[in-house]
């Protein structure tokens, strides 16, 4: 049952106390209760997700709660940007953009070689996948043979997954692109099956019309209604603790209703463990604020030391976005006309209003898409050039290995990150370096330990990360030089201050002067209570999640994944947290 206020929980005392209900924490609350006799409560900073339409409808996607958005922490980073995340039941899975990807064979090996557990290897995480998706058709319902592999989905799991659900004017061009230039842009026929390279279909967390969140689909009607989960929203919680005198027992959850720092402080306890979920931001945040982590900044902060260890709130692993904005000229007749783009909904109110009427009233139309893009491609280095070559093997090359994209890059057919800047049609093309090798933080702010941490993403610090995207932006250029793109794109005027890096014909030092000013966080964020082996000189959490050097505490959520994902992160998110559940449970069995 959902409770708005503490007073109205009818309980106070549970087995397990879930503290944050985003992307993992929901999925948790969902499997841990599945035993009616186990008393779950599940603590959420905000509030509802249920009955929000402009969440649910899905191509508000990253549009839905953008900066300033009360579904959005609001959070800034040091270097006065903002960093995402939602504020909300479901977390950023509410918020986020939906592409639905699993990362690479890769990458889950090597979270197995760096926890020493085979249990996070590629194989062994199949049934997680599995209880995770649930693999549907399109809202348009369109034939979507050849468009993916049926063989590697699921269709028993709980988060809805589709491909388009709507068509766009760049779905043609994409596919004419790839079968000019095979060789340099070869056909994916599903990114999902371990090996990603390759330029193919997006999927989506997108079911009957609608986002499918963690939050509508593991806190579905059916799963809230059971009598012994708890669900309570606008409970923000400011450290976990002990009730007895040995203070690394750690078995209650202190919180308070609103904002922190409420005079209203309560504190519960949980029997068997408490579980944090509060993200790559909120979890290392927690853990500080409960004495876990590098004495000198506990100390800063007058906070009593319960556990030593430097590594919380370090290691925050991001990708690095690039957005290049074209602005069409759509009075030329072989230019897409405005009603091909998506600025035809995001600048006329008219026309919004009428599909948004659509989506109301039969869950299809324009609203139904993902509102980004149908299309993705995933690439590593061409090292056929040795100096090329060379360069890599002098930086180290940071894939986890040969079926890992160094870099992607997706066509939007329209203007990519909100509203467009004037009154226009846009094409955009993000480019993202996947595999970064600048790493951030997460600190307390000494003055204000508990009011917002202090986020540094330290973006563009490891020379590699803008030399990568160079690559990575010349080739998302030579994508757009194929014959279907040139004729598309024909008279259309570079935006967002890409024109001079045209109009130089690609200067090497102008590229690299439009990538330090014009790159951005990708919030994919991972690893700032990172999971390796239990000998191990670094890391925060073992490879069963239990938080190190303390006992009754665990981390499930993006900050356990010592390395981001090669693609983008939330199905990881999902797989720890189903893993996790199954990890608790054998734990009492
Ligand atoms: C705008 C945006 C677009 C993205 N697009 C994509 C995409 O298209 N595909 C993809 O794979 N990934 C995407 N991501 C990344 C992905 O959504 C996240 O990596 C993933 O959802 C993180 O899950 P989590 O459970 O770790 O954290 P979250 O889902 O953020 O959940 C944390 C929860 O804890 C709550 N919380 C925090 N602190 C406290 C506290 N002290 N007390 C109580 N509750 C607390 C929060 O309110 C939140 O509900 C995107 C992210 C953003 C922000």
């Amino acid at each position: 049952t959902l409770y708005e206020t503490t007073s109205s929980l009818p309980e106070t005392r549970f087995d397990y106390i879930i503290v944050g209900g985003g992307t993992a924490g929901c999925v948790l609350a969902n499997r841990l209760s599945e035993d009616r006799r186990i008393k779950v409560l599940l603590l959420e900073a905000g509030g509802n997700y249920h009955g929000v339409e402009q969440l649910s409808i899905p191509f508000n996607s990253i549009r839905a709660a953008g900066p300033g958005s009360a579904y959005n922490w609001n959070t800034s980073t040091t270097d006065g940007g903002t960093y995402s995340r939602g504020y909300v039941l479901g977390g950023s899975s509410s918020i986020n953009g939906m592409f639905y990807a699993r990362g690479s064979q890769d990458d889950w090996n090597r979270y197995a070689a760096v926890t020493n557990d085979e249990g996070w290897r590629w194989e062994n995480i199949q049934s997680y996948l599995r209880k995770n998706e649930q693999f549907v058709p399109p809202a348009d319902g369109h034939n979507t043979t050849g468009q993916y592999n049926p063989d590697v989905h699921s269709t028993t799991g709980k988060v809805g997954v589709s491909l388009a659900n709507y068509p766009q004017v760049t779905d043609q061009l994409f596919t004419e692109a790839v079968e000019e230039e095979p060789s340099k842009f070869p056909f994916q026929l599903d990114y999902n099956a371990g090996t990603p390279l390759g330029f193919g279909w997006v999927q989506s967390s997108i079911k009957g019309g609608e986002r499918s969140s963690s939050a509508a689909a593991y806190l579905a009607p059916q799963y809230l209604n059971r009598p012994n989960l708890f669900v309570l929203l606008h409970a923000q919680a400011s450290r976990v603790l002990s009730s007895t005198s040995v203070s690394t027992n750690i078995d209650t959850v202190e919180f308070s209703q609103g904002a922190i720092g409420d005079s209203t402080v309560v504190t519960l306890k949980a029997s068997r463990e408490i579980i944090l979920s509060s993200g790559v931001v909120g979890t290392p945040h927690l853990l500080l604020n409960s004495g876990i982590g590098p004495a000198s900044e506990l100390s800063a902060a007058s906070i009593p030391i319960v556990h030593e260890n430097p590594s919380v709130g370090k290691n925050f692993s991001d990708h690095l976005n690039l957005l290049n904005a074209f602005a069409l000229d759509v009075s030329e007749p072989f230019v897409p006309t405005e009603s091909q783009t998506f600025e035809r909904y995001t600048l006329d109110p008219a026309q919004m209003a009428d599909v948004t009427n659509e989506w109301r009233t039969t869950k299809t139309g324009p609203l139904t898409s993902n509102g980004l893009s149908n299309q993705i491609g995933f690439s590593r280095i061409d090292t056929s050039d040795p100096a090329v070559q060379q360069q890599l093997a002098a930086f180290g090359d940071p894939t986890p290995g040969p079926h890992s994209a160094h870099y992607g890059f997706t066509p939007i057919n329209g203007f990519a990150f909100g509203r467009a800047p004037t009154n226009n049609s846009y094409l955009s093309v993000v480019a993202t370096v996947l595999q970064t090798k600048s790493r951030g933080s997460v600190s307390l702010n000494p003055s204000n330990p508990r009011g917002q941490p202090l986020i540094d993403t330290n973006l563009r610090s490891d020379p590699y990360d803008v030399w990568a995207m160079k690559i990575a932006f010349k080739d998302s250029f030579a994508f757009l030089a194929t014959t279907p793109w040139v004729n598309y794109l024909a008279d259309s005027q570079a935006a967002l201050g890409l024109a001079p890096v045209i109009d130089s014909g690609f200067d090497d030092a102008l590229i690299e002067q439009y990538i330090n000013t014009h790159t951005s966080s990708g919030i994919h964020a991972v690893g700032t209570a990172a999971m390796t082996a239990a000998n191990s000189r670094w890391g925060v959490v073992n490879a069963d999640l239990k938080v190190k050097g303390v006992n009754g505490l665990r981390v499930a959520d993006a900050s356990v994944l010592p390395y981001v994902t090669s693609t983008n992160p939330m199905v990881a998110v999902y797989v720890v947290a189903e893993r996790a559940a199954d990890l608790i449970k054998s734990n009492y069995n």
